[in-house]
């Protein structure tokens, strides 16, 4: 199975729309994946807050469109990062999930927001639903960003099937290495891959850290971007997964919380 990882640059010198145009081109040129990944709130910029509100868009707008449309030309599994959404007066970091044919599989609202007492933790509500898109191959889970830094939310999508994690990001080069050392953590207690998509450039003043990474079930690092825009293209054996469960069978030594039923 081969995995794209498209680390769009999030510059303040292009206009959304024309962003929003080459993420869907940048898509179509994967088609020879399975599973195509974009990071979060690509289209605005993970730091933009003050046009949080004049970019928000419904479940079903201009971002969906495009990457809906994407994805059935390239004919691949679009996680298409996330979006500013707007729901009536509520704002949420919603990511969508597409099939090869382009329907909406499965939607995500960033569960733990950024920013203690300021930026998305204010202007943003929280999501509730914990979400698993039910890819043949590899069902993954999704989390978005922060969520990386609260273990539970992950042990809570292996209980619900995840094999994979999906993780876009926004991540700051200034904790470049909590988050890459994050998503090895998360791929060894889960015995999971983690394909985690973050972006290139700088908007808002904050540099991003790019290194978007794939890590496999046993922890190693499969393939990991730069700090420029750039595609990660890596291939995935699903079966890794229950071999590393089976052949080291941690997980089956949980005592708090359910036990994991792999
Ligand atoms: O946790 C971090 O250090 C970064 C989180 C972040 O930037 C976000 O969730 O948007």
């Amino acid at each position: 199975m081969r995995a794209s990882l498209i680390q769009i640059a999030v510059n303040p010198d292009e206009s959304v729309d024309a962003r929003r145009r080459r993420a869907a081109a940048l898509v179509r040129d994967e088609s020879a994946s399975d599973l195509v990944v974009l990071p979060e709130l690509w289209p605005v910029g993970a730091f933009a807050y003050e046009a949080f509100a004049t970019d928000a868009e419904p479940l079903r707008g201009p971002t969906y469109e495009a990457m809906a449309a994407a994805a059935a030309d390239a004919g691949v599994w679009l996680h298409a990062g996330s979006f500013v959404e707007r729901d009536g007066e509520a704002l949420y970091n919603t990511s969508l999930v597409f099939s090869p044919g382009g329907e909406l599989v499965c939607s995500y609202r960033k569960i733990h927001r950024f920013g203690f007492d300021q930026g998305e933790a204010v202007l943003m509500s929280a999501g509730s639903e914990l979400v698993v898109a039910p890819h043949p191959e590899l069902p993954f889970g999704l989390a978005t960003c922060y969520d990386l830094r609260f273990p539970e939310l992950f042990r809570g999508l292996v209980d619900a099937g995840a094999a994979a994690f999906v993780i876009p990001a926004g991540w700051p080069e200034r904790r470049r290495e909590h988050w890459s050392l994050l998503a090895r953590a998360r791929a060894v207690e889960n015995q999971a891959y983690v394909l985690a998509c973050g972006t290139a450039g700088a908007h808002a003043g904050v540099e991003q850290a790019g290194h978007s990474v794939v890590v496999d079930p046993w922890g190693e690092v499969l393939a990991e971007a730069g700090r420029t825009e750039e595609v990660l293209t890596v291939t995935l054996d699903p079966e890794r997964v229950p071999e590393t469960r089976a052949s080291f069978p941690a997980l089956k030594d949980r005592v708090l919380g359910p036990r994991a039923p792999h």
